[in-house]
């Protein structure tokens, strides 16, 4: 048998929001004690004083871009960035080539997951054929093959009717629906939000409304079904206050933040980077502020990284033509920790409930907990490792970040998935 002990850590659990200091002890995959002072002979002791132990965190938005688009990222490399990034699972988007909508597809990429990753890897299907919005996709075999939602994520899916009827039928198999909230009349051809720097910049303006009356509907379609719908990347504080009012009702809705949008406003795109054009764009100052707000409060469940690779050539191109997107799997802890923890937004165990236990409930995984007689999986964080980020040391293929060179604080540092280290700087 293989032990493992971890002395010294303070463990979180985000559950009961503290922190004590405990060791854990992994025999093979399990963990099979947490206690203070844990004595064993025969065994490989770690000290991790100082540091934290959090239970696998779980990011339930990522595009591992297999099949069709391995130039951007392969299920291998994006799972490597996941596991430095201290995610024992992830859950990818089905807008791949071709679009992972039927049953075969799904299992051919379960074939590919067994092969390759190394971490546990859920995959998402999409909601309509092709991601197209005109035909529901095979939903119902497609969760015979395993899938954990439905998202046609990277396109809105425009036909409320279709929306409904998805809803219904995802609910049958007791799927939700994530859904990227977009109304593509009124993006246009728009690349940054609204406002003052789209004026002084004078690229293509994304209204905050593109997102709101989309995020309305789908909060009016959840009511009328009764089928939960989760929002991916909640960006403005019009979209924050719809989801805060829907859940004092009682809607069954939940949504998620990115990284990057409590991180950078608007004003970041003055640089005309294009690490800084994404899906919903980068919003205002108070656009952030409300997001910080959401997540404190509890409106928003979920920290998911939208990881989005793409090649360096692709972006390297002027603004209107490069894709949306940030590679952000290897930034995420630091972010949360440099953003949201040191200024007092979140405690360390309400930032892990919205990396843990939250997106597991939602996603209807049996993951995120610590606890004695459960899988190992989890992860080591130092919140006191400064470092600068460097995009080419990234494990992950896409090197689009708009925080190259930025000097953040806190870092994973190894990470075990089902009793084993995969990823290890300690
Ligand atoms: N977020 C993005 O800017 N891009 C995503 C699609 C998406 O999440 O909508 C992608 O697949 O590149
Ligand atoms: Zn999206
Ligand atoms: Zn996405």
């Amino acid at each position: 048998m293989s032990k493992l002990l971890l002395k010294g850590a303070e463990v979180v659990n985000p559950g009961n929001n503290e922190i004590k200091q405990q060791d854990i002890l992994i025999e093979d995959e399990e963990i099979a004690k947490i206690a203070s002072n844990i004595k064993v002979e025969d065994v490989k002791k770690m000290d991790l004083s100082n540091k934290l132990i959090v239970p696998g965190l779980i990011d339930m938005h990522v595009h591992l871009r297999e099949p069709g688009f391995e130039h951007k990222e392969t299920i291998a490399t994006g799972t490597q960035a996941a596991a430095k990034g201290g995610f024992t699972s992830v859950a990818c988007m089905p807008n791949t080539n071709p679009v992972l909508d039927k049953e075969t597809l799904i299992e051919g990429l379960n074939q590919k997951i067994a092969e390759d990753a190394v971490v546990n890897v859920y995959p998402i299907g999409a909601i309509t054929k092709g991601s197209q919005g005109k035909e529901l996709a095979e939903i119902g075999s497609m969760s015979q093959a395993g899938i954990v939602a439905v998202s046609d994520d990277g396109n809105a899916v425009m036909n409320s009717e279709i929306m409904r009827l998805a809803l219904k039928y995802a609910g049958d198999f007791d799927l939700p629906v994530i859904s990227h909230c977009e109304d593509e009349n009124l993006s246009g051809d728009g690349v940054v939000h609204e406002g003052y720097y789209s004026t002084v910049t004078g690229l293509d303006p994304i209204p905050a409304s593109s997102e709101e009356v989309m995020v309305a509907r789908d909060i009016a379609l959840a009511r009328e079904t009764n089928n939960p719908v989760h929002i991916a990347h909640i960006s403005t504080k019009g979209a924050v206050q719809l989801v805060r009012d829907a859940k004092k009702q009682g809607i069954p809705v939940t949504c998620e933040a990115t990284p990057h949008h409590f991180s950078l406003t608007d004003q970041a795109i003055t640089s005309f980077s294009t690490a800084t054009k994404v899906h919903p764009p980068l919003r205002s100052k108070e656009d952030v502020q409300a997001i910080k707000e959401g997540l404190e409060d509890g409106t928003i469940d979920v920290i998911a990284t939208d990881h989005a690779p793409h090649a360096t050539e692709e972006k390297d191109v002027e603004y209107d033509y490069a894709p949306f997107g940030i590679s952000g799997l290897e930034t995420a802890i630091a972010l949360i920790n440099t953003e949201l923890v040191e200024t007092g937004v979140l405690s360390w165990p309400q930032a892990v409930e919205k990396l843990t236990t939250n997106p597991a409930s939602i996603l209807g995984l049996d993951e995120g907990k610590l606890k004695e007689g459960a899988v190992a999986n989890l992860s080591v964080i130092d919140p006191d490792y400064k470092w600068e980020v460097k995009p080419k040391d990234f494990v992950s293929k896409g090197k689009n970040t708009p925080f190259a060179d930025e000097e953040l604080k806190g870092q994973n540092i190894m990470t075990v998935v089902n009793g084993e280290i995969v990823y290890n700087n300690k």
